[in-house]
């Protein structure tokens, strides 16, 4: 099959790498003036892999988008809307399937990266989403993981899971498309607290981290119209290791980085979503003590030791 991936850094790059792998025809696409495509274009690897010399670069979105039946998309969140909306003006794309490999919410109204894609987008398409645990250091070397693949038709579910599964990627049905977009979007902010708790060291708190994180976040799916057990899935839970845990992780190192007054770089999707779930907070009207914290640390100046020490200071309640 032809597969086109539009956006080529750390992990666009990868997936293109990967669905190659598998045996279908990739053609990658990235920005004119991107420095992450000139340097593919230049020496046919980045950071963390070599291009394989079949795969096609491109910088026309049209051309991507014609010659693919199938079209990932990994590029940053907040970038989505707009994209979309250059996408949308493309006729060709029409009956194609795309596939949003991108973990975040819309920062100003709190949406879910497919209602944002299908606002936009506007025709009629196939939309899915495909998240969970992976780094590209990992795969490449060879180590598998586990993954899950959602959209709102199991159909177009099953046959994306058909053309991509291999013995490097185990792919699971997603079955709640809330639970498991509002599960990849969060564990980035688990990720941030998790940096920060590294920072402190008061690494030993992360298992905590873990089950009131997982606890406050799946009130919010449930609360949201998605199924709370989903958030204990590959989305959300079964994403801590690579993220709360991993020395590759961009929002655990961010969070680290910020209370050791560093300046981290590198896309920490967790930073934007952590200002969508205040929004959510107030719509859905759920209590989220984690993700407030780690709110008021970044944007309300707050100190960072005291606001996470306070979280210890909140009533006595029951564990579920
Ligand atoms: N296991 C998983 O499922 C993983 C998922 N991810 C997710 O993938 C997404 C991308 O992360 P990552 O690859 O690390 O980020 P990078 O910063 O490495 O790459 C982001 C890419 O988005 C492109 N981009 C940004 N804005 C636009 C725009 N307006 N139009 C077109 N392209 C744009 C950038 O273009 P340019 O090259 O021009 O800068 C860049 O190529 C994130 O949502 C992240 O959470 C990441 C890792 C693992
Ligand atoms: O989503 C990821 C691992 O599954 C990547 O996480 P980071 O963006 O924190 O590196």
């Amino acid at each position: 099959m032809n597969i086109s991936v539009l956006g080529c850094g750390r992990w666009g790059t990868f997936l293109a790498w990967y669905v190659h792998k598998v045996g279908h025809n990739v053609m990658l696409w990235g920005r004119e003036n991107s420095r992450n495509y000139i340097g593919l274009k230049e020496t046919r690897k980045n950071d963390y892999l070599p291009l394989p010399e079949d795969i096609v670069l491109c910088n026309s979105l049209e051309k991507a988008v014609s010659f693919a039946e199938m079209i990932i998309i990994s590029i940053s969140a907040q970038e989505l809307r707009s994209f979309a909306n250059q996408l949308s003006s493309i006729n060709e794309i029409d009956g194609k399937t795309f596939i949003l490999c991108m973990k975040g919410l819309e920062s100003a109204s709190g949406k879910r990266l497919s209602q944002v894609f299908g606002e936009e987008i506007g025709k009629k398409i196939n939309l899915a989403v495909w998240v969970g645990p992976g780094h590209v250091q990992d795969f490449v070397n060879h180590i598998p993981n586990c993954m899950v693949i959602g959209s709102e038709n199991v159909d177009i579910t099953k046959k994306i899971v058909q053309e991509f599964s291999s013995d490097l990627i185990r792919f699971y049905y997603g079955q709640d498309l809330i639970g498991n977009e509002i599960g990849a979007a969060t564990k980035n902010v688990m990720g941030i607290a998790a940096g920060m708790l590294d920072g402190f060291n008061y690494s030993s708190l992360k298992g905590s981290l873990m089950a009131r994180g997982t606890r406050e976040i799946s009130r919010l799916v449930r609360a949201m119209g998605g199924n709370d057990i989903t958030i204990y899935g590959l989305s959300h839970l079964g994403d801590y290791e690579a993220t709360l845990f991993s020395e590759h992780s961009h929002n655990r190192k961010f969070g680290k980085a910020f209370v050791e007054g560093e300046r981290f770089g590198k896309l920490a999707e967790g930073v934007s979503t952590v200002r969508a779930l205040r929004e959510l907070s107030k719509q859905y009207d759920v209590e989220l003590p984690i993700c407030s914290a780690i709110y008021e640390i970044l944007f309300d100046d707050k100190n960072a030791k005291e606001t996470l020490e306070d979280l210890f200071l909140r009533p006595v309640k029951f564990e579920f």
